[in-house]
Parts: C-alpha cells; structure tokens; sequence
C-alpha cells in the first residue's frame, strides 16, 4: 500500500503566522501523498469576541449556537483554511481546501441533547472517500476544515482531532496511513513544567493512570482517546509532536 501522512494542526501552531510557517515548510518536504487536517478554535473565539459573541466551552468542545455556526463556518472554512492553501501554494504543493461537507466527504449528526445542548456540533456517522482518494491521486493536496454535514443542509461543527482520526481511519482501508497530532509541545509530557520530559512511547494503560494521575490533563484527553481509537482501527503509527519535529519523528509514540 502507498504512504499516506495526515498531519493534524490546530491551537497555537494555526494562530501564529511563525508557527504555521514552520509547519507547512515541513509539511511539503513529506514525500508520498498527504492530507492536512486544521482546527482553529482560538481564531474563532477571537473573531467571535470581536462580533461580540461569548464563546462557551464544555470539555473542550465547543456549544455552537446559530450566530456561533456562522462564525466557525466562515473561520474554518474560509480564513484558516485558504491561508494554509494559499501557503501551501506559495511552497509549490497544489492544495484544495475542503470542508466535511464538500465532496460529501463526512456524514454528521447533531449531538443529541443530554445533560448539555451543544448546539450544532456533528458526532461523525461516516467518511466517503472515493472522491477525495481520485484528488490524492492525482497529487493534489486536501486541507481539511473541522465542518461536517448532516446530509440535509445543514453544516455541523466537528472537533479537528475527531476529524482528523475519522478520515485516517477510513483512509487506512487504502493507505499505510501515518497520523501526527502536530500542537505547540514537543510531545505528550509528564510534568508540564518540563518541557523536555517527553513520554515517548505511550501505550494506553500508561495513559489511563497518567490521567488518573492528573498528569495528562484538559485537551490532550480526547486527543489521546482519539489517537488511540485510530491506532487500534488500522492506522500504522500515530504521533503527537510539534511543528518543529515532524521530520525527525520525534515525539510521542502511540503503541
Ligand atoms: N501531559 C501533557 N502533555 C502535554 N500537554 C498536555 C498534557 N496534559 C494536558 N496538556 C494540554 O493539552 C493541550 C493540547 O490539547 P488541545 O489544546 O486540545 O490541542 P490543540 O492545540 O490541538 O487544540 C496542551 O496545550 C496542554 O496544555
Ligand atoms: C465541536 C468543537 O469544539 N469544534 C472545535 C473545532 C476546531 C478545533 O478543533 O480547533 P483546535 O484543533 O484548534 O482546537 C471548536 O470549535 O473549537
């Protein structure tokens, strides 16, 4: 099977030109095909701010009411996504961006209401890859924005971690897929103050009692699970690793 690498980037490395340089400087010397997959939550809850819309968070997920959807569909649809394409441009890698609902390449659901109503935040039914694997093929490069769609008109807004192991998922039915969760850190750390005391290999017990522990805390949670879950359905390897490592490989090893 061909290399596929998804490189997943959000947080701080998206917000600060610098950083975003850095990364998408690395991210056209990968050989083989590649997906990028971008978040942008700290954007939109600075655009949102400027609009005067408050921005609520429960576990780290975002409540997306009607004014909120349209601030996270033109952010991450439109602001995020086509700076990274016009980068990737400039560096000589023929991007498209895309969001989930584009090529109808992912099925949402609106999260049912339990105890919290998140508004229009989709949980992933399915990926349809059969179009974006023709764009692939053909060398061209999809940048792809944390929007889903329910299949009946309406956008939903989906976490980029969840993105990202949903498509690499799929992806590894027909690619030896390599997933790096690229954030401003060097890796998943044990002591947060330290930023150099990287765990490098990283199986999932370890990272049950490091969460127990308190050691492994807020976002980095449903990064793991997520990175995990992809891990155990197919993908060859899965790091967590900054925009400085992704050549070296450096990082944090899921086994
Ligand atoms: N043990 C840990 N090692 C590294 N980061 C951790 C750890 N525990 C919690 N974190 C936090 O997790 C965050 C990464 O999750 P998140 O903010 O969701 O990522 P993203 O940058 O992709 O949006 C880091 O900024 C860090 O503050
Ligand atoms: C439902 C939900 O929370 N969606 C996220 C999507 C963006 C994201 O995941 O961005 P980062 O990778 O930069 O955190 C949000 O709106 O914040």
């Amino acid at each position: 099977m061909d290399r596929l690498t998804i490189i997943k980037v959000g947080g701080k490395v998206v917000e600060e030109p610098e950083s975003l340089n850095m990364l998408l400087d690395q991210f056209v010397k990968i050989s083989g095909y590649k997906i990028l997959v971008h978040g942008g939550g700290r954007s939109a809850t600075q655009i949102a701010a400027k609009l005067g819309i408050e921005t609520k968070m429960v576990d780290g997920r975002r409540i997306t009411d009607n004014e909120t959807l349209e601030v996270v569909t033109m952010v991450y649809g439109g602001l995020v996504n086509k700076k990274i394409v016009a980068g990737l441009q400039a560096r000589g890698c023929n991007a498209i961006g895309i969001t989930g609902a584009d090529l109808d390449l992912i099925h949402a659901h609106k999260r049912p209401v339990k105890d919290i109503d998140y508004g229009f935040v989709g949980d992933v039914d399915d990926v349809n890859s059969d179009e974006v694997r023709l764009l692939i093929n053909e060398n061209v490069t999809p940048v792809i924005a944390p929007l889903t769609h329910d299949g009946k008109g309406n956008l939903l807004n989906t976490n980029a971690d969840t993105i990202a192991s949903e498509i690499a998922t799929e992806f590894a039915r027909y690619y030896s897929v390599y997933l790096f969760y690229c954030f401003e850190k060097k890796g998943v750390l044990l002591d947060a103050k330290d930023e150099d005391n990287i765990i490098y290999d990283l199986d999932y017990d370890l990272f049950k009692k490091c969460q127990s522990e308190g050691i492994i805390k807020e976002g980095m949670i449903p990064k793991l699970d997520n990175g995990f879950r992809a891990k155990k359905s197919g993908v060859k390897e899965v790091l967590i690793t900054n925009h400085e490592n992704i050549s070296s490989g450096r990082g944090t090893r899921l086994i």
